[in-house]
Formats: structure tokens, C-alpha cells, sequence
């Protein structure tokens, strides 16, 4: 692409020949390919203008850079804020593909992997294409690809929208997450509408506080123009409000709330799933659900509520929320045949986990027997509340490491601990998870509850930097192997 156009619009001042052409963005020195635009980061770890050079010299054919005392043999294009630019710059070189696609946006602090995925069943089920960004991974179509990021960094995002497009896919569902937001990432998405599904503790080691957690959520809502819809769960009042001021386009509400204009009813709660009634409009539609837990209503509900927004037939909506069996590490139930049931779930917040667990107890005849642990680098106040959680809502709970990253293990489990003592003495610390999980399905009896929270669908452990293959699932199974047949 010619140099003049890919920057063309962009806020900036431009040092150099401009007559080039550019053949590939890279924010990261150590993926310039000769003829790319190379974009200096300011970052959290590192500064991507120490990479300059290694860029120059791996071929880059222009810089986009916010230090002004850069000099360099190559254009150099100079701007206040280079995560706003790379989002600029990457959806001019992809052709803006996001105006060619129904994207919709969910954030929230629980529930945008699961009502991600309802819609995307609702949507495939009316034979459209559909495209997925998200934590469990990225799909085009049926076609899966791994990923890091529950929402990647803008020049991915911009990619994969071209390979969507370019692919025959209509719509996209996408997981928003509030680092997303506030690094600029879907700046130039152009959505369809927006959902938020909840707010609650986490990421509290990257949002100064609760407030600034919320305000970054506004941002998705901030953004939407035109025709959008900003989606809102009205039961969680205090984000709603806000969200209803910083938005500019029509709101459509649902919950449980009175005044939501999608509303669930006759709410009824069962070991195997739920079901209940959308009212909406001078409307009832029932829905059936394979996922238990009230949580599990509020996924369906938003998901129901942007399809039937979209003109999706009632009918097609509900019939395609009955055949979601389960998203991977969410509620997820390894069944070898035992006596006792286990469960492994994505649950790493105190919201969630609370979640998880008052619904597990409602159906366990006898004891339940919780294991999780917490991440390292992320939120750290968030440990004390999840080990009270754990021991208010458990008869024995075993606490043990989740992805200590580079923190050590027993530093994590300390600041979890002090939660767990106030509430029980039932409890066992055991640093190893494997062995964690080993002692708590040895423990079961018939009747029981294991439950294994925190790591869901993730398939590796990160200790010390190192990554290990890992998978609750998996290691559930080696044990109960030992017991019966599995
Ligand atoms: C806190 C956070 O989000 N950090 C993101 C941020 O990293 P950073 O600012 O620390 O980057 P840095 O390491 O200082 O590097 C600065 C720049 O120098 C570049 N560099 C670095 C080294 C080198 O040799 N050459 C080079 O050019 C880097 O590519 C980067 O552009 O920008 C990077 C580039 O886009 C991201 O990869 C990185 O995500 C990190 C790895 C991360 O763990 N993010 C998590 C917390 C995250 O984003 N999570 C959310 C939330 C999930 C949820 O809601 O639960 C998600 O969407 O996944
Ligand atoms: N609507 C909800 N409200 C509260 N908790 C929920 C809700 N939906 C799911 N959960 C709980 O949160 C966990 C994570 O759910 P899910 O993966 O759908 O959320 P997420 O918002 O995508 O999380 P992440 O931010 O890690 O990507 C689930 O395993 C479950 O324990
Ligand atoms: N997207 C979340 C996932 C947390 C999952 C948990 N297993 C952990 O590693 O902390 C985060 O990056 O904070
Ligand atoms: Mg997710």
C-alpha cells in the first residue's frame, strides 16, 4: 500500500520521503519484515522505541513514533499516542473490514466467552457465516485459531476482520475486554452493538479503581454511532447508569428488572440446567438451557436479546439456545461414571466464583469440595475475597496455584489465605495443582461436588515464566482412571 495513503488522515507530522510503499505493520521489532511500517510502543514492560534500530536494521520502511528527538534513515511519522495510530493505520492498510461485517461487541466483567457463544450458535443456526474473537480462541467460521489474547492488539483484529470478510463471514461476535478498551485495540471496530453483561472485582492491578474499571467498559458504549444498539444488562443498576450516560444511541434494556424491556421470568433451577420465560414487547418466548445457575439466564438473555433485535425468529432463538450443550470450562462436567459428580469451571473472580458455587450447592446432596487458586500479575486484592468466597460456600476447600506467572506460588496462596481463615478450618494448601486435584477427587464420595475453578478450558500452566501442558480436565481423569474405568 502507498505510504501517502496508509497514513492519510492520520493526526501526525511526517519527516522524510513520503513516494514509498509499505508492505505490512508490526508493533513488535522481532516481526519487521523488510518494507513494513514499524510502530514504537511506549509500553508497560519495555519501550518499543529502544527497538528502532533492530527494526531498521530487519528492513522497516517508515516509523511511526511518539518521541520527537527520534532521527532516523527512513520516514519517520511522529504522533501523541501510538496505540491510537496502530488502530488507525491497521484498519486503513486491512480496507476498514469491520464497515463490511455485523460485529458485536460484549464486555463485561463475567459471561462475554458464554453469551459469545450462544449468539454465534443462534446466528450459525440462520446459516450465516459467523466469525469469533474471544478467550477460548478465534473462529472463522468452523475454522478455529489459537490465541493469546481474549481481545487481541488492533493489527490482529484488523487482520482477521480482512480473512473474515474476505472468508464470506456475516457476522462476528467478539469478546471486549477492558484492557482492550483502554489500550486502544477496537478503536477503529465499527460495531453493530454492544453488550455488557456485568461488573464486578477484577483487573484491579490495571484500572486504578472500580470507577476506572467501569469507565473503560463506557468506552464500547461511548463509541457507538449510527444505527448501533447499546445492550444492557439493567439488574446491574450502577454500571447501567453510567453506561446510559455516556452512550448516544438507543439502549435496550434486559434482566430481571421490572423495567427491562427483555425481562426473564418463571425463572426455574435445576441440576441440569434452566429454564424460563422472555418477556418482551406483548411477547413470552420460553427458553430451555443445558447450563444451570441464574448466571446461566443472564448469558441466554443477552444473547436472546441481541438476536431477537436482529430480527431473528423467536422460534430459531430458543431451539438454538436448547442445543448449546456447554462451552469448554464453563460448568464443564467430567463424568467417568462416578458416584460423585465433578465439575470444572472458568470461575476466577469472587462474582464468579460465588456464582459457581451457590449454584453447585443448591444441587449436592453431600459435600462440596472446592479447588482454585489465583493468578499471579493480575488483581491482587482480589485473592483475600475469592479464599472467603471459597470457604463460605464450601465444606472443604483446597487451595492451591492457578498461573503464578512470575510470582511465587506461596506468596499467591498467602494473600488467599487470610480470606479462607476468617470462614473455616476446613481447608488444605497444597502448592502443587495436580496434587491439589488429586487429594479433592480422592476425597469424593457419593454425592459429592468437586469443584475445580479458575483455569476452565486453559490447556498449559505458567510457573516462573515457564509454560507447562496442563488441563484440569485431563488430570480430573487420570484420577478417576486410577479409581474406575475412564
Ligand atoms: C497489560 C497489557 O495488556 N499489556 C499489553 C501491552 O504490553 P506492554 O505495554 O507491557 O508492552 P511491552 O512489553 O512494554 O512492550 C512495548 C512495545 O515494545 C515492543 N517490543 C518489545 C520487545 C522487543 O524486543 N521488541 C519490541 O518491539 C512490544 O511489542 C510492544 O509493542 O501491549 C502488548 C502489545 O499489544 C500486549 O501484548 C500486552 O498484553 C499482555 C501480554 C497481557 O498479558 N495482557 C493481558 C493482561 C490482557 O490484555 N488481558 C485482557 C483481559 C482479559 C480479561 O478480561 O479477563 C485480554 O484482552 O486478553
Ligand atoms: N453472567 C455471569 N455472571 C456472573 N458469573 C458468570 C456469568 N457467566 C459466567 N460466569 C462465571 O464466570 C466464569 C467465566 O465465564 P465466561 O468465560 O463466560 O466470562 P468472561 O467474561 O468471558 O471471562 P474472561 O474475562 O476471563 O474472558 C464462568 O466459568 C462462570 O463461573
Ligand atoms: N483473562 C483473565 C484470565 C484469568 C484466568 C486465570 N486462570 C489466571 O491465569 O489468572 C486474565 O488474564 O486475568
Ligand atoms: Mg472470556
Amino acid at each position: 500500500m502507498h505510504f501517502v495513503n496508509l497514513v492519510g488522515g492520520l493526526k501526525a507530522e511526517i519527516v522524510g520521503k513520503t513516494n514509498i510503499d509499505i508492505s505490512g505493520i508490526a508493533y513488535d521489532s522481532r516481526q519487521v519484515n523488510p518494507g513494513d511500517l514499524f510502530v514504537a510502543i511506549p509500553g508497560f514492560k519495555t519501550d518499543g522505541h529502544q527497538f528502532i534500530n533492530q527494526a531498521v536494521s530487519s528492513g522497516a520502511a517508515a516509523l511511526v513514533v511518539t518521541d520527537r528527538n527520534v532521527r532516523a534513515d527512513v520516514p519517520v511519522v511522529y504522533v501523541d499516542n501510538s496505540r491510537k495510530a496502530l488502530a488507525f493505520l491497521a484498519a486503513n492498510f486491512y480496507g476498514h473490514p469491520s464497515h463490511a461485517l455485523k460485529v458485536f461487541g460484549v464486555t463485561g466483567t463475567n459471561g462475554k466467552t458464554t453469551t459469545c457463544h450462544l449468539l454465534r450458535e443462534v446466528f450459525s443456526q440462520q446459516g450465516y457465516k459467523v466469525g469469533v474473537m474471544g478467550t477460548i480462541g478465534n473462529w472463522l467460521g468452523t475454522q478455529r485459531m489459537n490465541t493469546a489474547r481474549t481481545t487481541p492488539e488492533s493489527l490482529e483484529i484488523q487482520k482477521m476482520f480482512r480473512d473474515m470478510v474476505d472468508s464470506g463471514v456475516s457476522h462476528v461476535v467478539m469478546e471486549v475486554s477492558s484492557h482492550a478498551l483502554e489500550l486502544h485495540r477496537v478503536d477503529q471496530v465499527n460495531f453493530r452493538s454492544a453488550v455488557f453483561t456485568n461488573l464486578s472485582q477484577d483487573h484491579l492491578d490495571f484500572h486504578e479503581n472500580l470507577e476506572e474499571y467501569l469507565q473503560a467498559k463506557g468506552k464500547l458504549f461511548k463509541g457507538l454511532t449510527g444505527d448501533a444498539l447499546a445492550i444492557i444488562n439493567m439488574d446491574d443498576m450502577g454500571s447501567f447508569r453510567h453506561l446510559q450516560e455516556v452512550t448516544q444511541v438507543p439502549i435496550i434494556t434486559y434482566g430481571r428488572h421490572k423495567d427491562a424491556i427483555f425481562k426473564a421470568e418463571n425463572i426455574v433451577l435445576s441440576r441440569d440446567g434452566v429454564t424460563f420465560d422472555i418477556s418482551y414487547r406483548e411477547q413470552k418466548l420460553p427458553v430451555a438451557l443445558h447450563t444451570p445457575g441464574l448466571f446461566s439466564v443472564y448469558n441466554a438473555l443477552a444473547a436472546a436479546t441481541v438476536a431477537l433485535e436482529e430480527g431473528v425468529e423467536p422460534g430459531a432463538v430458543s431451539s438454538a439456545l436448547a442445543d448449546v450443550l456447554g462451552v469448554s470450562g464453563r460448568f464443564q462436567r467430567v463424568d467417568c461414571g462416578q458416584e460423585f459428580t465433578v465439575i470444572v469451571d472458568y470461575a476466577h473472580t469472587p462474582d464468579s466464583l460465588k456464582n459457581i458455587l451457590v449454584t453447585a450447592e443448591e444441587f449436592v446432596s453431600g459435600r462440596l469440595i472446592t479447588v482454585f487458586g489465583c493468578g499471579g500479575d493480575r488483581d491482587k486484592a482480589k485473592r483475600p475475597l475469592m479464599g472467603e468466597v471459597a470457604a463460605k460456600n464450601s465444606d472443604l476447600t483446597v487451595v492451591t496455584s492457578d498461573n503464578p506467572r512470575s510470582e511465587e506460588p506461596e506468596d499467591i496462596i498467602s494473600d488467599i489465605l487470610p480470606g479462607v481463615k476468617a470462614y473455616t478450618e476446613n481447608y488444605r494448601v497444597i502448592e502443587d495443582r495436580r496434587q491439589a486435584i488429586h487429594y479433592a477427587v480422592s476425597q469424593a464420595k457419593a454425592g459429592d461436588m468437586v469443584v475445580i475453578a479458575g483455569k476452565g478450558h486453559e490447556t498449559y500452566q505458567e510457573i516462573k515464566g515457564q509454560v507447562f501442558p496442563f488441563d484440569d480436565r485431563e488430570v480430573v481423569k487420570d484420577v478417576l482412571r486410577g479409581q474406575i474405568s475412564c
